[in-house]
């Protein structure tokens, strides 16, 4: 105990004078390592494991798998996976973070093989694999490839010849969902070709991705040029390239048609907003950033023609529409993104 005291002191005194963190050397220091007091590194027995660990003041570093990584003590113990502090279950947390000492610091840190073992001053012991702290550490999901985005123009996009998937392969095979969602990801805008033109078939194709949601508009929009709701929707005008629903909590993402007054800002963040708007719109307009789909009719008179569904992320990608004349009716719905990028992830998916 004397000589863990003085090492104690000693390191706590070179402490303040180098204003640098301490490693205390865990097991019974031997007089050696008192002076002069040295930082330990912590190396694995076997030298093949590679893995380097360090018990600062006031976080655990650790050198594994080519990261050097650190963490917070409250978060090493909040995200304990014992029995009495995760549901395995349901994959959730037992342990109430509330009750977790902010000051705390691990009595004790053992490596054994490839799992780590702190033992918190009451006692309790909480253990990582080392490649579980990698996966979750904030330095390892920095390393992750987040989902890559293609940004494109018209002329990109045509080049791309991104190929469409077919109904069938989209409704029954794996392959065919995944790579149309690999696409939409990658793209923001998708098709599913071939089509029965019902809402019943279009409702199928969006069920297969996420849960419909539910809207002012229904479930499933089957809309004309009727008027039959005070939008210019339900007109046989033209519409700007916009998205949808930006008057909702949680809208599909901003539409300069359905903009309410701006009465939240004083004048002159109001006349900086109209600046960055209208550089925003000059961007949009260009003939090089517009993407002309001729969507195929899906029945012409008592003539029914298989279709093509379109899917945006309104996200990354607004739509509008020229005017037209004649008879035409368009089906679709609004998809919610987290189940949609939950299908994705289920499928393997970088989303
Ligand atoms: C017809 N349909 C339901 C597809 C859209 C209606 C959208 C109306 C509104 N202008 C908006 O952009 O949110
Ligand atoms: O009629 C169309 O093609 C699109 C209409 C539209 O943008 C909408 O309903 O929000
Ligand atoms: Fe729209």
């Amino acid at each position: 105990m004397w000589c863990r005291r003085l090492s104690h002191l000693q390191s706590r005194l070179q402490d303040l004078l180098r204003g640098r963190v301490t490693c205390w050397a865990l097991q019974q220091p031997s007089f050696k390592s008192l002076f002069p007091l040295a930082i330990h590194w912590h190396h694995t027995a076997s030298k093949s494991l590679n893995c380097v660990w360090q018990q600062h003041e006031d976080h655990f570093e650790l050198q594994y798998a080519n990261t050097v990584m650190r963490f917070d003590y409250v978060w090493l113990r909040d995200h304990c996976l014992s029995a009495s502090c995760y549901n395995s279950k349901t994959h959730q947390r037992s342990l109430d973070t509330a009750s977790v000492d902010l000051c705390i610091q691990p009595k004790t840190i053992r490596l054994d093989e490839t799992t780590l073992f702190f033992t918190w001053p009451d006692g309790h012991v909480t253990r990582y694999d080392l490649d579980w702290l990698v996966k979750n550490s904030y330095e390892g999901q920095k390393q992750k490839v987040i989902q890559p985005r293609i940004l494109w123009n018209a002329e990109i996009y045509q080049q791309a010849q991104v190929p469409s998937v077919d109904f069938q392969s989209f409704l029954e095979t794996k392959e065919g969902l995944k790579n149309f969602l690999q696409n939409f990801l990658l793209y923001g805008i998708a098709f599913v070709e071939n089509v029965p033109p019902t809402q019943e078939h279009t409702e199928k194709l969006a069920e297969r991705i996420s849960l419909i949601r539910e809207t002012i508009y229904g479930r499933m929009w089957y809309f004309t040029s009727d008027f039959s709701r005070g939008d210019t929707a339900y007109t046989k005008l033209a519409l700007d390239r916009h998205t949808d629903t930006t008057y909702f909590q949680e809208p599909c993402g901003y539409n300069n048609y359905d903009r309410a007054v701006i009465n939240t800002v004083p004048y002159d963040v109001v006349h900086r907003w109209y600046t960055a708007h209208r550089t925003l719109t000059i961007e949009l307009r260009k003939p090089e950033n517009e993407f002309w789909v001729k969507l195929k009719p899906g029945r012409v008179g008592a003539k029914l023609e298989r279709c093509q569904v379109l899917f945006i992320d309104n996200w990354r990608v607004l739509h509008g529409r020229e005017s037209f004349t004649g008879y035409r009716q368009l089906c679709g719905c609004y998809l919610t993104r987290d189940d949609v990028l939950n299908t994705a992830r289920l499928l393997g998916l970088q989303a």
